[in-house]
């Protein structure tokens, strides 16, 4: 066994332990970080770069099929195979930033090995014993398996297993719409699947269900069969003959998605003998991320069981790096953080929905809507649908959704406005290349002056006065 001594000991390579690692190792500090699995987690691996360059595949093969004005759609010929090879050549193009090699680069002593607590300063990693004046548990968290009745009989898939696949469901059933469900309901559904989704309750409830309703709605004109309120009782059959049976009724299909959520990764740990709490959904930690039982732990990312998203791990990273590179205090808080559910059209909130601003602010609130109908390069592009909805309180934007074309890329100046409480005049008065998307916003803070503006009778006195004095 052999013994390393360090300053800092990250528990996972993903999001979240990249960023702690790098950050504290170019500042001076000696750190080891301890992956088990591939160099750069869930994220590079299994979530948003596979989701995401599937997506884009997906995107084409619809431009295809729909054609333009003066343009005629055509079905497209898909290779679902070749477009999973697609899939992992972009992983592999990225994975070079997140590499063992990389990080050792950067001064990180990397172990390839599952870690375990064996003291409140101390991991065992395969042949290695590290003791560290700070441990760091990035660790992550993995698909929610329920216990639905005959699932364990079923072949299904989750989002470790589902980018293994090359031959394209016949019909791909998807327990869960979440935006795992949501996203990969609309890719397969372009590349030629049959889709239906079952949810339990609603299809993408964390988020405005008037924004929700527009990509639900998206998705069901371009064939994906959404089912609510359905109570999955049972699962039953083989690979290519699957029933979800449910309260409202039996769902047949080829293949199973099961996408209801994440939990954190606890077991194996042993976070006992490193006196570690875990008695929530993930590592208990306080606004520093540090473990409310044992203070030279702490945990980011999935696994502080809070917002699961990579910017979030990212995020938490800095936070930490700060705290344990420069011994500064480094709170962390979660309601200028924004999400992105990567659909045609996609949805992106910031800060307060309009329901939970009027809980909060009440009378306080003015919220104004822009349909994007009303932008001109989204008229240009013919891409109308959807609108942003604003959340304003004493003129600061409290909260913004979006759903449109490129809402992600939108909802970038309203993370800053809602992080740094931005004053609307500022963003009234910003001056914005035309024609663009982003117009919109500018629109939605100029609406929320106009009425104070054009329908305000002291104004038009001022103005009358100033005029007659106009020769
Ligand atoms: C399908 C899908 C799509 C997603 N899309 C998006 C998106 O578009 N945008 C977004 O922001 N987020 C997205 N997410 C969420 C995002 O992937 C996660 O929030 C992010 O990866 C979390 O990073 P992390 O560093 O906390 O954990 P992870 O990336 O999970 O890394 C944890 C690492 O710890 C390692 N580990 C665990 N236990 C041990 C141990 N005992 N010893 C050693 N190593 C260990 C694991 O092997 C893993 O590599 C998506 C997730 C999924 C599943
Ligand atoms: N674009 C992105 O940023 C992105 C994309 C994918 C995943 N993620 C992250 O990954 C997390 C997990 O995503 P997810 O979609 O798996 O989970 P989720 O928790 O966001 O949604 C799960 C859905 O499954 C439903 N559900 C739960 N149990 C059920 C059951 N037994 N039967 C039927 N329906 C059931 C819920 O009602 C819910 O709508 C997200 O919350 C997010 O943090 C982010």
């Amino acid at each position: 066994m052999e013994r390393i001594e360090t300053d800092i000991c990250v528990i996972g390579a993903g999001s979240g332990g990249l960023t702690v690692a790098s950050g504290c190792a170019q500042m001076g500090a000696r750190v080891v970080l301890i992956e088990k699995g591939e160099m750069g987690g869930d994220c590079l691996n299994r979530g948003c770069v596979p989701s995401k360059a599937l997506i884009a595949l997906a995107s084409q093969a619809q431009t295809i099929r729909s054609g333009a004005p003066g343009i005629a759609g055509s079905a497209p010929q898909v290779d679902y195979a070749a477009a999973m090879e697609h899939v992992q050549s972009v992983i592999t193009r990225i994975a070079p930033d997140d590499s063992q090699e990389r990080f050792e680069g950067l001064g990180v002593r990397v172990i390839r090995e599952a870690a375990r607590f064996t003291g409140e300063d101390e991991v065992e990693a395969g042949p290695y014993r590290i003791k560290a004046k700070r441990i760091v548990l990035a660790t992550g968290s993995r698909p929610l398996v329920p216990p639905i009745e005959g699932l364990e009989a079923v072949p299904y898939l989750t989002n470790e297993t589902l980018w293994d696949l090359r031959e394209a469901p016949h019909h791909l059933l998807i327990v869960g719409g979440g935006p795992i469900g949501i996203e990969m309901a609309q890719a397969h559904r372009r590349l030629g699947c049959e889709v239906t989704v079952i949810d339990g309750a609603k299809a993408m409830a964390k988020d405005d269900p008037k924004l929700a309703a527009v990509v639900l709605q998206a998705l069901r004109d371009e064939g994906v069969r959404i089912v609510e309120d359905a109570k999955v009782t049972r699962v039953e059959g083989t690979q290519g003959a699957i029933t979800v049976q449910t309260s409202l009724g039996a769902f047949e299909g080829s293949h199973l998605l099961v996408a209801v959520g994440r939990e954190v990764v606890k077991e194996g740990l042993d976070l006992e003998a490193g006196k570690v709490a875990a008695e929530g959904r993930g590592i208990d930690v306080d606004d520093s991320l540090r473990s409310t039982s044992n203070p030279r732990v702490y945990a980011i990312g999935d696994a502080a069981g809070g917002l699961m998203f990579t910017h979030v791990a990212g995020y938490h990273g800095g936070a930490v790096t700060r705290a344990l590179a420069l011994g500064l205090p480094s709170k962390v808080k979660d309601g200028h953080i924004p999400h992105v559910t990567y659909t045609d059209p996609e949805l992106a909130q910031v800060g307060l929905t309009e329901e939970e601003a009027r809980k909060r602010h009440g009378d306080k609130l003015t919220v104004i809507r822009v349909p994007m109908e009303q932008n001109d390069r989204a008229r240009a592009e013919g891409r109308t649908e959807g609108m942003m909805k604003l959340m304003v309180v004493r003129g600061r934007c409290v909260g913004a959704g979006i759903v449109g074309p490129h809402a992600g890329e939108l909802i970038g100046m309203w993370s800053l406005a809602v992080s740094a409480g931005t004053k609307l005049t500022k963003i009234s008065g910003t001056v914005l290349p035309y024609p663009t998307l982003g117009e919109i916003g500018k629109k939605a803070a100029g609406n929320y002056f106009s009425p104070k503006l054009f329908g305000n009778r002291w104004v038009k006195a001022a103005v009358r006065t100033v005029q007659r004095r106009r020769s």
